[in-house]
């Protein structure tokens, strides 16, 4: 064995000093909820971007996340993965973190990823690398430099391929990649940190027909395991996929039910008759 690696097999921390492998956060989710969300307000110049908005999403739930423009979902999802700091309230995932006093790397260490609505794949590498290079890894020096993927994580990366149904593309670049393979890719690269929580931006926006199928149906699969948050405009995909749809309007929750009742909620269609009429005035 060549100096070179006898020393990669020191660094192989889950062999030989478990101890420095990055722990798993335990969450509590006793009462079966993973995420609260009470009383968030942040104001833009004076502007209420989130309005006392409350939210509770129960462990392994899919959720429909949904409004107008300028509703404040994507403000929302910044104050729960810490990328922008709210004026009050309260966000805790599980009933033990306490996310508004941590940074987005400690948030996403706890177990909660997200994917922005355009894919930021490496276009460079292969479908596999891309996935080696998401996984979690000590960030140091020294072990990254000498670390090699150990059999478990082998299996992870192969498992995760299967499961966004990219194994037959593992050694391509991502870059020849369609569009929706690379939504996928990028989801895989959120699924081999074994997030607890995925905040997913748009996944549809841009994808044919087949593509937004079969995203359903991957995202339908993921829940359960996970707790996936779906931030969407589709609304025929929404109705795909969800079971509970929360609507956002002007920073607070506006409504929340199946997509038939929220169909059928005077205050929605009343909001959404005003966008439409507003639009038509504007055309
Ligand atoms: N950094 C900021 N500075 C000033 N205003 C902001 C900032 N970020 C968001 N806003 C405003 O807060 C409101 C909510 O925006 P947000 O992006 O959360 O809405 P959204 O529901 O995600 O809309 P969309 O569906 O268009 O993405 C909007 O009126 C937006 O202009």
């Amino acid at each position: 064995m060549s100096t070179l690696d006898s020393t990669r097999e020191l660094f192989r921390r889950d062999q030989v000093w478990p101890f420095l492998a990055p722990a798993q956060a335990e969450v509590n989710v006793g009462n079966q909820m993973i995420l609260y969300v009470e009383d968030l307000n942040l104001s833009f110049d004076g502007f209420k971007a989130l309005n006392n908005l409350n939210l509770y999403i129960n462990d392994g739930e899919l959720r429909c996340l949904i409004g107008a423009n300028g509703a404040g979902k994507t403000t929302l999802m910044d104050v729960i993965t810490g990328k922008t700091q709210c004026d009050s309230g309260t966000v805790f995932f599980g009933q033990n973190h306490n996310l508004l006093n941590k940074d987005e790397a400690e948030i996403a260490q706890l177990g909660i990823g997200r994917k922005f609505q355009k894919p930021t794949v490496f276009e460079e590498q292969t479908v596999f690398d891309n996935l080696e290079l998401s996984l979690k890894t000590d960030k140091r020096v020294l072990p990254t430099l000498f670390s090699r993927l150990t059999p478990t994580q082998i299996d992870r990366i192969d498992e995760v391929l299967k499961t966004i149904g990219l194994a037959k593309h593992r050694f391509m670049l991502a870059g020849a990649l369609s569009h929706g393979q690379k939504q996928w890719l990028e989801i895989g690269m959120l699924l081999v940190a074994e997030p607890r929580l995925l905040l997913i931006d748009e996944p549809v926006a841009g994808m044919t027909a087949q593509e937004t199928e079969r995203t359903a149906e991957l995202l339908t699969s993921l829940a359960g395991e996970r707790t996936v948050i779906v931030v969407e405009h589709d609304m025929e995909f929404v109705r795909s996929i969800a079971r509970t749809v929360t609507v956002l309007h002007q920073g607070s929750v506006l409504a929340e039910g199946t997509m038939d009742q929220i169909q059928s909620n005077k205050d929605v269609i009343e909001v959404y008759l005003g966008e439409e009429a507003a639009a038509g005035e504007q055309a």
